[in-house]
């Protein structure tokens, strides 16, 4: 059976991750600006091109990959090429109705992921336009599957979980760090630590998600009276961990939302030009 084709607009460290992830299921092209950087894609079997209206006239799904303030002029310029095509965008903060005005032949999807789709493992969460079909349905749960795991979400959802699904590796592999360099405080091998605290995450996070249970709830059963871990989790609580991570996620979670109010301002501002 002939393979769908995708092209991914912008394939840089997200668009080149996915490009990776879906290339077994589908025909894809990736574009960037500079071309020589795609040449690990290449070596996949991966057609690469700098050309985007080539590589959108030629896909049945094109897929959005650039930064946010360059997704609505990237819309703009592609618009004719775009027409009567699903058009899956993975940045952040530019909301599905700014995207419809501009294409509004175009059936449109908003998705957010996680760095993770590295190794098909990322968390993809996607709300729809009003004129994604069935069919279309299909199509994106399969690119979503080659990805990891996926869900649909209102997308008055989507700034938080930029904040949450998105950027949460970051905040993890900062958390890893510093238990890496408490161990190595105490001697431990610098690989054995790496190991050692990467593993207790994916278990961890396996065994959260597999028993239901709150993470509270886990974390006392870690706890035994007079035992090691307390000792940890009250130098914790005296760094106050949980409110930092709380603000963390809040400070994201509202940057997510000023971004899409300043690229509404600035769309109404371009639209309002051209009129
Ligand atoms: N990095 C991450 O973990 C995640 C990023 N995102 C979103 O993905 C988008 C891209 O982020 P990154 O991959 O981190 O940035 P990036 O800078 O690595 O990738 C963007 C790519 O787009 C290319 N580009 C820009 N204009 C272009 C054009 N006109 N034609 C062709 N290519 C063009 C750039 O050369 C660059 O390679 C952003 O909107 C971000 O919000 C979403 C989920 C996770
Ligand atoms: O930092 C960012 O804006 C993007 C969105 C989620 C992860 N990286």
């Amino acid at each position: 059976m002939e393979r769908e084709k995708v092209a991914i607009i912008g394939a840089g460290v997200i668009g080149g991750a996915i490009a990776c992830a879906i290339s077994d299921d589908f025909q894809v092209t990736a574009t960037r600006r500079k071309i020589e950087r795609l040449s690990p894609l290449a070596e996949r079997g991966i057609n690469i091109t700098s050309d985007n209206d080539k590589a959108v006239s030629e896909a049945e799904v094109v897929i959005i990959s650039v930064k946010p303030y360059q997704v609505i002029p990237l819309l703009k310029n592609l618009s004719n090429g775009l027409k009567d095509k699903l058009v899956i965008s993975f940045a952040a903060s530019i909301n599905l109705d700014l995207m419809q005005r501009v294409i509004p032949d175009s059936r449109v999807v908003r998705a957010m992921t996680n760095i993770a789709v590295q190794v098909k493992e990322g968390y993809t969460v996607y709300s729809c336009g009003k004129n994604v079909t069935d069919s279309d349905k299909n199509v994106i749960t399969k690119i979503f599957e080659d990805m990891g795991e996926y869900e649909e979400v209102d997308e008055q959802h989507l700034d938080v979980l930029t904040a949450m699904a998105g950027s949460s590796p970051a905040y993890l592999y900062t958390v890893v760090e510093a238990m890496i360099y408490g161990a190595l405080q105490v001697g431990l091998p610098r690989d054995l630590a790496l190991r050692a605290a990467a593993w207790s995450v994916i278990g961890a996070s396996h065994l959260l998600l597999s028993s239901g249970k709150h993470p509270a709830e886990l974390r006392d059963m870690v706890v035994t009276p007079g035992g090691v871990t307390i000792d940890a989790i009250y130098a914790l609580e005296d760094g106050k961990v949980r409110t930092a991570f709380m603000k963390a996620i809040r400070d994201a979670s509202l940057k997510a939302q000023r971004l899409a109010r300043d690229a509404c301002d600035e769309a109404e501002r371009q639209l309002g030009k051209e009129n």
